[in-house]
């Protein structure tokens, strides 16, 4: 056995040197992988388990080497602004970080969930757009500042596997929740939903409205009762307010808005979907998640499906 602690640790340098150079070659023309010799970066500034497992388990199908990098605590502090003279506690800049990332791997997936302080920096997606624009490989949200897209086309898949008419009534229901969550899953789902061919609601109290650019024609509801009649679909979130006075605060902790059975009675025998993780018996009974209507586990196994397809997209895996 043999250690890499200093040069005394290797007999023939000079020699190494050499076999570098010609590994280097191999690593350019594909790597030295008997595999796709594709490989991803998974980036998380927040946690996850969904998101990450699913990601990894899609490239393992695909023959990708995938590499977590929990960079919040692993890694070192990133800046983001131009210009800035970095002598304080960020240690390196996004130009940097992004061009070594790009110069290792195929494709990286970022995780940077909203701030929520900050509300002109959450919707110009800075993070993810600085990724974006210094890195020269494809980009994968796993799920940004105000977007949750491989949450979405999951859900979008689960849904046209389970509906029983052509033109389902998708309800979007905001649910109570103790921290005060992103909208992003919640403008993702809209931003999709407004695609499909759905009769697509969303129901909330009065102060949790989304930004009318994610509702799109999706109608507004702000009685829950009233918008789970006749619904195929509860899909339940919680979301912090969008509004500029008290953007990112919890406005309403309202229990009475909690997803229970005797809601769904009102529904057309509507199947419940959350993205999770959720907090049972506040979000939803586990009335209503351990019931015959809940679909959040072959919704969460479809997490797999969109990631592969994503992957074998942004790589061009044939
Ligand atoms: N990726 C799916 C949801 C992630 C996040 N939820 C959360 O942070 C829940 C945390 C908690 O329940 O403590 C959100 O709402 O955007
Ligand atoms: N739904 C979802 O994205 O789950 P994770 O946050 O666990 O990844």
């Amino acid at each position: 056995m043999m250690n890499f602690c200093s040069i005394d640790d290797v007999a023939d340098p000079i020699g190494w040197i050499g076999k570098a150079i010609e590994l280097q070659k191999k690593i350019e023309n594909g790597g030295p992988l008997d595999k796709s010799g594709k490989s991803i970066c998974l980036l998380f500034f927040n946690p996850s388990l969904r998101t990450r497992l699913s990601m990894q388990k899609a490239a393992f199908n695909l023959g990708i080497e995938s590499f977590v990098f929990n960079l919040s605590s692993e890694g070192w502090q990133l800046e983001f602004e131009d210009g800035v003279v970095m002598n304080g506690s960020k240690s390196e800049h996004i130009v940097e970080a992004a061009g070594v990332i790009s110069s290792y791997f195929d494709a990286v997936g970022i995780r940077s969930f909203a701030s929520l302080s900050d509300k002109a920096n959450d919707y110009a997606e800075q993070v993810l757009s600085q990724f974006v624009k210094h890195c020269s490989i494809p980009v994968v949200n796993m799920e940004s500042a105000t977007l949750h897209p491989l949450q979405s086309f999951a859900d979008m898949i689960t849904i046209e596997e389970y509906k029983k008419v052509s033109k389902p009534k998708v309800v979007l229901t905001w649910a109570p929740h103790p921290k005060a969550l992103p909208q992003a899953v919640a403008n993702s789902f809209l931003q999709w939903g407004n695609q499909m061919d759905y009769d697509l609601v969303v129901t909330h109290p009065q102060g949790y409205d989304l930004d009318p650019s994610m509702v799109g024609e999706a109608k507004v509801e702000y009685d829950q009762k009233k918008a789970f009649e006749g619904a195929d679909f509860i899909y339940a979130k919680n979301w912090s307010a969008f509004q500029d006075a008290n953007y990112g605060q919890v406005v309403s902790q309202d229990m009475n808005w909690t997803v229970n059975q005797e809601k769904m009675n009102l529904t057309n025998d509507a199947k419940f979907m959350h993205c999770l993780p959720i907090r049972r018996n506040v979000i939803a009974t586990d009335e209503v998640l351990d019931s015959d209507s809940s679909i959040i586990m072959p919704q969460a196994k479809h997490r797999i499906t969109s990631a592969q397809m994503v992957l074998k997209e942004v790589l061009e895996i044939k």
